[in-house]
């Protein structure tokens, strides 16, 4: 658990974090967002101590941060960057060797974590293993990124705007990817993002950063349905509010028995996806299936619309 309290940074007269207080639970994905310079970089990396506080503390497990010395609090959490920030005249292994080395892992330990990293990001081992980071495209150099900063198996993993450099495809591998691991490893994980689409669909609590002000630290749907200022209803944009709200539930939670005539959905397809699907096939209800294909059901397009209504 992060407990972050009255945390705080000023360049000489300019106060960039303004006594931001936040808790992050074991296993939650929290994650920041506003506006450029509002602070967001600079809340990260003062968990890490890549920036020291002015005031405030930070305590990890209950652990104050001070109390251990930075390189050491570096080692034991993870940081993933925009741009991956990989070292180039390193091969890819080297790369994610890279925290468990300076532990002092043994080697046959080491080799069998890189492979089973570049396993779980899709990019076998035996092929990718020895290549250099020029050798990569811009979206596996990314998953390497990631795999360095969970190599040594941090309970607590920083990501300023991971995916931000990635297209849109990429990007939501990558993201779902991210998801998938997280829950595997059960990960705890703070994300700097300026992507409002990108927040929702990651974060179980969404924390609004403006001018160095936290204004609001919610799940998405309650930061959908109750923004607290006008600021933050305006970063969410009022347009978008009821497709936001579709897009954090999933077929699953709609299906009723019953035939439906079509190409069925997936389960596990997003709410904003079916009503997406109804919409442009002219259908009212869509056939529903399992991971395995198997028929569960159907949706109706009616339902579908009644939960993007507003919250009570
Ligand atoms: N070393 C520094 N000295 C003075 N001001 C700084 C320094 N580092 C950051 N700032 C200022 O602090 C403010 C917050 O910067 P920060 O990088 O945390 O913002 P951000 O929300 O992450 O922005 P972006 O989305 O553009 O990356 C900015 O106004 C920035 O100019």
């Amino acid at each position: 658990m992060i407990e972050i309290e009255a945390l705080t940074k000023d360049y000489l007269e300019l106060t960039v974090v303004d006594r931001v207080s936040l808790t992050v639970a074991d296993g939650e994905i929290a994650v920041i967002v506003g506006t450029s310079g509002s602070g967001k970089t600079t809340l990260l990396r003062m968990i890490n101590r890549l920036i020291e506080p002015t005031s405030g503390t930070v305590k990890i497990d209950g652990q104050d941060t001070r109390a251990v010395p930075a390189f050491e609090l570096r080692r034991r959490i993870g940081y993933a960057i925009q741009g991956h920030g990989l070292f180039p005249h390193r091969t890819v292994g080297q790369n994610i060797a890279t925290v468990p080395t300076l532990l002092g892992w043994d080697k046959a330990k080491i080799a069998a974590r890189v492979d089973e990293l570049l396993e779980l990001f899709q990019l076998p081992a035996a092929e990718f293993r020895d290549r250099m980071p020029s050798e990569l495209s811009g979206g596996q150099q990314q998953r390497v990124g990631v795999a360095r900063a969970l190599a040594a198996e941090p309970k607590l993993l920083l990501m300023d705007e991971p995916f931000g450099a990635l297209d849109p495809i990429i990007r939501a591998k990558a993201q779902s990817d991210l998801l998938a691991i997280q829950k595997r490893f059960g990960t705890t994980i703070v994300l700097v993002t300026h992507d409002m689409e990108e927040a929702i669909h990651l974060g179980s609590r969404i924390a609004v950063m403006d001018r160095g002000k936290l204004l609001q630290y919610a799940p998405p749907d309650e930061i959908i349905a109750r923004p607290a200022t006008p600021f933050v209803a305006e970063l969410i944009g009022t347009g978008e509010r009821p497709f936001r709200l579709l897009s954090l539930g999933k077929v699953r939670d709609l299906v009723e028995p019953g035939p439906a005539q079509g190409e069925p959905i997936s389960a596990d397809a997003s709410l904003r996806d079916a009503y997406a699907e109804c919409l442009w096939t002219g259908r009212e209800m869509l056939p529903v299936v399992d991971a395995d294909g198997a028929s569960i059901g159907r949706i109706r397009r009616d339902d579908i619309a009644h939960k993007a209504e507003r919250p009570q």
